[in-house]
């Protein structure tokens, strides 16, 4: 009997062990991939970027192997890493699309209508739902809600104010993360939500982010029929995670209450704001019925820019921040540019979006800290369409994935030279910046860019010029590089500042 049970244990692991070898064999010299290079463990599974996506720091380590391997590496049997600026126009581009790779099936929330921009996969639906709100989110329409910006910027100057007058260290990275909160709260419910006001994380929100982005990212990697589980399974046994989704619960049913709460206001006319929420809202009442455009995707709308785009926007100033405060020289040079606009009245108070944008050396130090920087650090992964494409000199045949990631070909030492791991805004000033803005690809690109990348310029054009103009930050410990942890959003911590408010006397 047990001698039964034994041959029969060992027939199983000979078949497995024969299955296996048979497998890798095949990985490694008869797989339409075969030929690429990467990490031996990469070649025949998925466990490699499952690793080193757990690891939170897949950046860096794509930057390694690319600088290993070239342009082309082999991150999963059935995945591929790109760094080529030339392939972005190929991967991302806005005819016979590369579709959305299974990975982001593990941030669609679980519903049986459309799950959203960011996550949703079918590229003719992604398409009619994206072009009903486009407008809302055009330039000329953020910009009509500016001073709901200024806003928030006013009160976060005051408390910086506050904190130069107590010389207290300040948590930068936290401040700017509560601004990019208030400021969406601002535009899609014409209400801060009290971020900055309250100085916490209101309902642990940034919380409930951090500790989602990790579940999310390693379960897109995992193979697709292990996503769903493993998302329940984290949810089952991480407590962390379990009150990550309170709290997302917590801040949904606020919105859903902001957003009804304007529905009343509205059809009592007492609402005149001409916010985005206002805009969704009369496109949902004007023409939701033709458009299947009802209050429910005017909330997912709302609540999804949340999710999307408080981090992003937060990571980028932090970047910026943090570089020119490593940067004594292009620190000065910017406070320079910004004081005399003021002086000669190009720049007014508030700083406004469309004069700020025309000054050289602020744009400058914005591409060059959003290139150094990239809020999302991981790769955007695309499935190569029927009849395959050549990328790099590769054929890929359909149906495989590949993607760019920001952080490696933003540091493509062709396109920005052999200094391309240092900040340095000159480039942008002295160098060919057509050519490298054709390798920025921050906000995506193609079909699928960003919807929100302007409300984040606005952002940022107004928050760093005024900062830079009403204070003087520095690091408290200057030797002591930031933190950063790579899931998806590539966050900071340990920007830990002093702040003294600038005197500008009579000027
Ligand atoms: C500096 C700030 C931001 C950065 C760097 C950023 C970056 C990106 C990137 C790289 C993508 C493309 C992802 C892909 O192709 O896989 C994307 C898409 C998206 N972003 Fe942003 N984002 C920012 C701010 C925002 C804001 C403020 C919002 C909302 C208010 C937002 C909402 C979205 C949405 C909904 C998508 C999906 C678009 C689609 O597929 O149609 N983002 N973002």
């Amino acid at each position: 009997m047990f001698s039964d049970h034994l041959s029969l244990v060992q027939t199983a692991l000979t078949v497995l062990f024969t299955h296996l070898t048979g497998w890798i064999i095949y990985c490694l010299y008869f797989h339409p991939l075969s030929t690429i290079p990467g990490p031996f463990l990469a070649s025949f599974s998925r466990l490699w970027i499952v690793l080193k996506t757990a690891a939170g720091d897949m950046d860096r380590t794509q930057r390694a192997l690319h600088r290993e391997h070239g342009h082309i590496v082999r991150i999963a049997h059935n995945e591929v890493a790109c760094s080529d600026p030339e392939a972005i126009k190929i991967i991302y581009r806005t005819k016979h699309v590369f579709a959305k790779s299974d990975y982001y099936d593990a941030w669609a929330p679980p519903s049986s209508g459309y799950v959203g921009h960011f996550p949703s996969r079918d590229e003719k639906e992604h398409n009619e739902r994206r072009r009903i709100v486009n407008n809302v989110y055009s330039m000329s329409s953020v910009l009509e809600s500016e001073q709901a910006i200024d806003s928030c910027t006013w009160l976060f100057c005051d408390n910086m104010r506050d904190f130069a007058t107590q010389n207290s260290v300040v948590d930068l990275g936290l401040w700017i993360n509560i601004y990019a909160f208030d400021v969406l709260g601002e535009l899609f419910y014409g209400n801060m939500f009290g971020f900055m006001r309250e100085r916490k994380d209101i309902s642990g929100y940034m919380n409930a982010i951090d500790a989602l982005l990790p579940a999310f990212s390693i379960g897109g990697t995992v193979p697709s029929y292990l996503t769903k589980p493993f998302l329940i399974s984290t949810t089952l046994f991480s407590p962390s995670i379990r009150g990550a989704l309170g709290a997302v619960k917590h801040l949904e049913k606020a919105s859903q209450a902001a957003v009804t709460k304007r529905k009343d206001q509205i059809t009592n006319n007492k609402d005149e704001k001409r916010d985005m929420l206002r805009k969704m809202l009369d496109i949902s009442a004007e023409r939701g019925t033709e458009l299947d455009f009802t209050d429910s995707h005017v909330f997912v709308e709302s609540h999804s820019s949340f999710f999307a785009g408080a981090d992003t926007t937060a990571i980028a100033i932090n970047s910026i921040l943090y570089h020119l405060m490593r940067n004594p020289t292009a620190y000065s040079k910017l406070t320079a540019e910004v004081d005399a606009a003021i002086s000669d009245g190009t720049l007014s108070m508030p700083i406004t979006y469309r004069e700020a944008v025309k000054l050289s050396y602020l744009n400058a130090c914005v591409n060059e800290g959003m290139r150094l920087h990239p809020s999302v650090g991981l790769h955007m992964p695309r499935i190569v369409p029927p009849g395959g494409a050549t990328i790099s000199g590769f054929h890929f045949p359909a149906g495989y994935r590949i993607g760019i990631n920001a952080a490696t070909v933003q540091y493509d030492e062709e396109i920005f030279g052999s200094d391309a791991y240092s900040f340095n805004p000159d480039r942008w000033i002295k160098g060919d910046a057509l050519r490298m803005e054709r390798a920025i690809i921050v906000f995506g690109t193609g079909p699928r860019t960003c919807i929100g990348k302007n409300i984040s310029l606005s952002e940022i054009y107004k928050l760093v010029p005024q900062i830079v103009r009403d204070f003087e930050i520095r690091l408290v410990e200057p030797e002591k590089g930031w933190k950063t942890t790579d899931y998806w959003f590539h966050k900071q911590t340990g920007i830990n500042v002093y702040v003294r408010e600038r005197d500008h006397g009579n000027d």
